[in-house]
């Protein structure tokens, strides 16, 4: 059986990762699996342990850093976040296309291990309109909206490093572009 393709989905906080990947994920043709990362921060109302991510403490998340188990782990607003590597081989095993949804740094860890992964970086139409979706989303204290918002600048000087660049103005045809570019992928993977 060949290998499931990996694909890193960036962009910015707040830029609609989450929202599009909604829109997507369920469609059978990609075969996707959703890798669920480790994270030190709390939980959002509504979120699930083990669904939304794992979360876990700051002594554990070091712990799996010196014992080889992240794929890739970044520090992001004063908290980490990484992926469990034994569930992305695993799944990609099983010809299951994985799917990474990270932050710049770590995608830069990826694709340094992994040159043939697939990366995509959602933009957001304007910077004003990410900073009306992250306020939006009313789920941080100002501090770290503002934190998050510096970081976006900085991220955004990371497209060069990206295969493919998908702007979210409506969730529905970016999710729909996602899909075009995932679909041409596995057939050329296919044809090789
Ligand atoms: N490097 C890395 N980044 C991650 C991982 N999981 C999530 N992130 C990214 O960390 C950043 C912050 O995530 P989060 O606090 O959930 O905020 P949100 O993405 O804005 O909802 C986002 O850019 C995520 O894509 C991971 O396993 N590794
Ligand atoms: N295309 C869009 N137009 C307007 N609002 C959007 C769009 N995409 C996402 N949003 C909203 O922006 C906020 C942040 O989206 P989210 O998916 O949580 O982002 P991320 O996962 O990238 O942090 C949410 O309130 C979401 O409903």
């Amino acid at each position: 059986m060949k290998r499931g393709l990996l694909i890193i989905l960036s962009g910015p906080s707040g830029v609609g990762k989450g929202t599009i990947r909604k829109y997507f994920e369920k469609d059978d043709r990609l075969n996707l699996a959703y890798s669920t990362s480790m994270t030190t921060r709390s939980p959002r109302q509504g979120e699930k342990d083990g669904v939304d991510y794992f979360f876990t403490t700051k002594e554990k998340f070091e712990e799996a850093i010196k014992n080889g188990e992240l794929l890739e782990y970044a520090e992001f607003v004063g908290n980490y976040y990484g992926t469990p590597l034994n569930e992305v081989e695993r799944l990609r095993n099983e010809g299951k296309n994985v799917l990474l949804e990270i932050e710049v740094q770590g995608a830069t860890q990826v694709q340094k291990r992994c040159p043939d992964a697939l990366s995509i970086f959602i933009i957001p139409p304007s910077m004003d309109e990410l900073e009306r979706r992250i306020r939006g989303r009313r789920s941080e204290p100002e501090e770290i909206i503002q934190q998050r918002l510096a970081k976006a600048s900085h991220e955004m000087k990371m497209i060069p490093n990206y295969k493919y660049i998908v702007c979210n103005d409506d969730p529905k045809l970016a999710a729909e572009l996602i899909k075009t570019i995932i679909l041409r992928h596995m057939e050329l993977e296919e044809n090789k």
